[in-house]
């Protein structure tokens, strides 16, 4: 049996000399490992706003994992921390390292002919309900968002997040808090009680104006506010949570185990979403889970990048008893990403399914290695920030 890395192969792929219908997530960032019995691992790594930054980081990862044995995944997590002084504190490390974590998992279950789930506990949940997020490209108007929503309904789905603020960013005024609670209100009164509305803040308020939008939102019961105050800001959490009812969720720009263990510790968020491309792979995404399990927090794994990342996510949700939601862009992706995998999970009527072969379950599509290999930053919009969904961070009025 082969155990050792022989190869490291790094892409970025986006659409080459074009602007993407969604300024966010424009690119991704590709690992393939290769063993030296030829079996291939495949890795992913968030990009927005720092492509360039984590290729560069992957380069770093390389120089560990070269030659290393892909089943000692604490191992060389631990010799990479060893060398990478500002590991716990950097995104771009960590993110470049979980696409190396990810690939070696693919690479142990297909080298032990296993689904990597089938290594970290087995089927807790067979199907995995999705909720849908990128739908509401220019949806400025409540009738905008409630058209759109409706065409998402029509798909399957019974769950779907959005960001209703416009571009308010730090502060909100009693106008952005009326517009966005008319955004919410008649999603659910157009939408019906059985939908789930995920409210999405992207982490752009200050603590005061973040409890004035919150507030509001209560009364039309989301499953869940997302990011309400600024990352950084976090003990503003506890006073938001003194004052807003609906669940928080939070996540995507935490790192690591321990930074989880502090936000559920101090009771700060109600539902969890690690990123596992960005918090050091699967089976810290496995450790993380266990961390909430035991505060009796549910997970909702982020998922905004490529289908890797949905694969390497679907894999734990798999195994996890206080598995809530799993977050999915797939169905609004330009046509190159959603060409990616030659074998694929499935979304249908709003549930992802798994393959069942071993190791993610996927395979990709080498012919778009070919045509999608670009080098660059992602495209930049002066006045709509990557992170945003295309279009919405515009005023009403304008
Ligand atoms: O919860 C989410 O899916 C995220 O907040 C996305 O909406 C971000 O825009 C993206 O992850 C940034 O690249
Ligand atoms: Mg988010």
């Amino acid at each position: 049996m082969s155990s050792k890395i022989n190869k490291i192969d790094i892409f970025e792929l986006g659409e080459k000399g074009k602007e993407i219908s969604s300024p966010w997530s424009s690119t991704i960032l590709l690992v393939r490992l290769t063993s030296d019995d030829g079996k291939e691992g495949w890795g992913e790594a968030p990009t927005t706003f720092m492509t360039l930054p984590v290729k560069e980081s992957m380069k770093e990862v390389s120089r560990i994992f070269q030659g290393a044995n892909f089943f000692n995944v604490e191992k060389n997590l631990k010799d990479f921390y060893r060398n990478s002084f500002y590991l716990s504190r950097s995104m771009e490390a960590t993110s470049a390292l979980s696409a190396f974590e990810i690939a070696s998992w693919d690479l142990i279950g297909k080298e032990l002919g296993a689904p990597i789930y089938n290594l970290l506990g087995g089927e807790y949940n067979s199907k995995i309900r999705a909720y849908a997020n990128g739908w509401y490209s220019d949806c400025i108007t409540p009738d905008d968002f409630v058209r759109k929503a409706k065409d998402v309904m029509k798909m399957g789905f019974t769950a779907m997040k959005f960001d209703p603020f416009g571009p308010h960013y730090d502060k909100i005024t009693k106008e952005g808090v009326s517009y966005a609670r008319d955004i919410v209100g008649t999603m659910r009164s157009e939408l019906g009680d059985e939908v789930d509305l995920l409210i999405e803040c992207h982490g752009r308020f200050s603590t005061h104006w973040a409890i004035e939008a919150g507030r509001v939102m209560d009364e039309f019961d989301p499953l869940f506010i997302e990011e309400p105050i600024h990352p950084e800001q976090e003990l503003g959490l506890l006073e938001f949570k003194r004052y807003v009812s609906t669940p928080v969720a939070l996540g995507e720009r935490l790192l690591n185990k321990t930074d989880f263990a502090r936000y559920i510790s101090q009771g700060m968020v109600d539902i969890i979403q690690p990123d596992l491309t960005n918090s050091l792979g699967i089976f810290e995404a496995k450790k993380i889970a266990s961390i909430a399990e035991t505060f009796g927090v549910p997970v909702a794994y982020h998922n905004a990048f490529g289908p890797i990342q949905t694969a390497a996510s679907l894999n734990v949700d798999y195994t996890l008893p206080n598995f809530l939601i799993q977050e999915s862009f797939e169905s609004f992706w330009p046509d190159w990403k959603k060409n990616l995998l030659k074998t694929s999970y499935k979304l249908d009527k709003g549930y992802f399914t798994l393959s069942g072969k071993p190791g993610l379950g996927v395979e990709v599509n080498e012919k778009i290695l070919e045509t999608n290999v670009v080098d660059g930053m992602e495209p930049f919009e002066a006045n709509e920030p990557p992170w945003v969904v295309s279009g919405t961070f515009k005023d009403h009025k304008h």
